[in-house]
């Protein structure tokens, strides 16, 4: 593999050359032979594809690039093209026979990749006998890794895990068996678990533009610019209260300036006793460790990884680790609609998108959202609540904003969540037990 410009990678040709046939067979025989010891390395697939994510290439880009260097690496792989939503997350929570494959690789976006998680992780929890329900489960960690080809409208989670959204890339890291342990966190509203999420939760900007866009759908990618533009413009803040629990174990702070990388020295810190005994403390503090905040906000942010992405190449959170059992909370509160611009703006360049008197950041390892109108709101304030306008002139002053008597939405990786209070807790502490984060190609 030779690396190129901006973290791609390509396949590059080594060739030896000898005029003692004999002897070029027992080269081929003794690298075939040294090939077959790299454990790491797969050589079974289970591969889905879905044809519809991003600008509908997915079959094309397996077919053209990935398949044939597969095949260069004697990978044999069973191929499954998608024919509705949920298909793979179904096929792989019930029927697929996993003791056949060393891998699960999904050609698609982070809607793909979430389908993946979802089957790979309910599948491994039901055979464990373990209830996902019970906000306080101890996951069983899943054997199968994740490959991500991809071919969505975002791919975050490839970018931010690998470096780039190219396909080859990424079929050079699942051939040489690389990977990349990943944060997950679980959602649940009261007892009852929604999702998982890797990427970003977002309420409010995100979760409203989100929404607008599977309305566009057929538009592809193209769809997040128009609605984007759209939720800008209607510039909605949502009333609420959200409580965190901050990160303990000097995990860095997320105006820190390292990026996690393959190898990062916080994520691949091994637990030791000490950790394990902090971690005990922690849970004794938990109940008086809790900071609340409630407020006007713009966007609620909860992001597990940097979510950088082409269109925000360091992106929500650049410091923010893949796999340190912590997520970012960014607080965006009511501001006006210029400010708003601003800090979006500051995502697609080099400032700080956290220096902002309206932003706030908090490295957290459990948060929860209430919404107000699930509140006793008195008549008083309601009297008091203007209505929602819906498009005010873009200049507009910091009272302008569009005050929503209704609520926003949660969207969770790219899915919309169907309840707006929830609590949400990172799987797995690292110190505690790093094994039972999933891991990725
Ligand atoms: C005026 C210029 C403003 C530019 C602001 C750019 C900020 C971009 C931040 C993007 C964060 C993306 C987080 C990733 C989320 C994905 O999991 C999700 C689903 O992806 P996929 O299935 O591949 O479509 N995508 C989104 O939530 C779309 C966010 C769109 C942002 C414009
Ligand atoms: N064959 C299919 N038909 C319709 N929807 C599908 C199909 N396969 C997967 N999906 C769904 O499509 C959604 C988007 O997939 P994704 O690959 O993330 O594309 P995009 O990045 O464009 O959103 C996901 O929610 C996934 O469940
Ligand atoms: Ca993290």
């Amino acid at each position: 593999v030779r690396r190129t410009r901006q973290q791609q990678w390509r396949c590059s040709d080594v060739t030896f050359q000898c005029a003692n046939q004999g002897l070029c067979q027992q080269w081929i025989q003794v690298i075939n032979e040294q090939l077959s010891l790299l454990a790491n390395r797969p050589k079974s697939l289970l591969v889905y594809i879905n044809p519809y994510g991003g600008k509908r290439r997915g079959k094309r880009i397996y077919k053209q690039k990935v398949a044939p260097l597969f095949r260069r690496a004697c990978i044999s792989a069973d191929v499954i093209v998608t024919e509705r939503a949920n298909h793979a997350r179904d096929h792989l929570k019930t029927e697929a026979n996993l003791d056949k494959y060393d891998g699960v690789v999904c050609v698609g976006g982070d809607g793909m990749f979430s389908e993946i998680l979802h089957g790979l992780v309910t599948r491994t929890q039901t055979d464990s006998g373990v209830d996902q329900n019970q906000p306080d489960a101890e996951l069983v960690p899943c054997s199968l890794h994740i490959g991500i080809i991809p071919a969505g409208s975002t791919d975050c989670i490839c970018f931010a895990t690998v470096g780039t959204n190219d396909p080859v890339t990424s079929a050079l890291h699942i051939i040489v068996g690389d990977s990349q342990p990943m944060d997950v966190c679980s959602v649940h509203h009261d007892d009852v678990f929604l999702r998982y999420s890797v990427s970003l939760l977002g309420y409010g900007f995100y979760g409203d533009l989100l929404t607008d866009s599977e309305r566009k759908r057929w538009l592809g990618p193209a769809r997040y610019d128009l609605s984007g533009v759209k939720t800008f413009l209607s510039h909605n803040y949502y009333e609420g209260t959200i409580s965190f629990l901050p990160a303990e174990n000097n995990m860095g702070t997320p105006r820190d300036k390292l990026q996690c990388r393959s190898g990062c020295c916080v994520c691949q810190h091994k637990p030791s006793s000490k950790d394990n005994k902090q971690w005990e403390m922690s849970e004794e503090k938990e109940n008086s460790g809790w900071s609340v905040i409630r407020g006007k906000f713009i966007a609620i942010n909860g992001a597990s990884m940097s979510c950088a992405c082409p269109r925000s190449p360091k992106g929500l959170s650049p410091s923010a680790h893949l796999a340190d059992g912590t997520t970012d909370l960014i607080l965006v509160r009511k501001c006006s609609r210029l400010d708003f611009l601003r800090h979006l703006l500051r995502h697609t360049n080099k400032e700080d998108q956290f220096d902002h008197s309206f932003v706030e950041v908090h490295r957290v390892s459990k948060f929860r959202f209430q919404p107000r109108h699930h509140e006793l709101v008195s008549l008083e304030d309601l009297s008091e609540s203007p209505k929602k306008t819906g498009f005010s002139p873009i200049c507009s002053a910091q009272t302008t904003c569009n005050y929503s008597t209704a609520h926003s939405s949660w969207t969770c990786d790219g899915e919309i969540l169907p309840h707006t209070a929830i609590q949400v807790r990172l799987l797995s502490c690292f110190a505690r037990n790093k094994e039972s984060q999933p891991e990725v190609h």
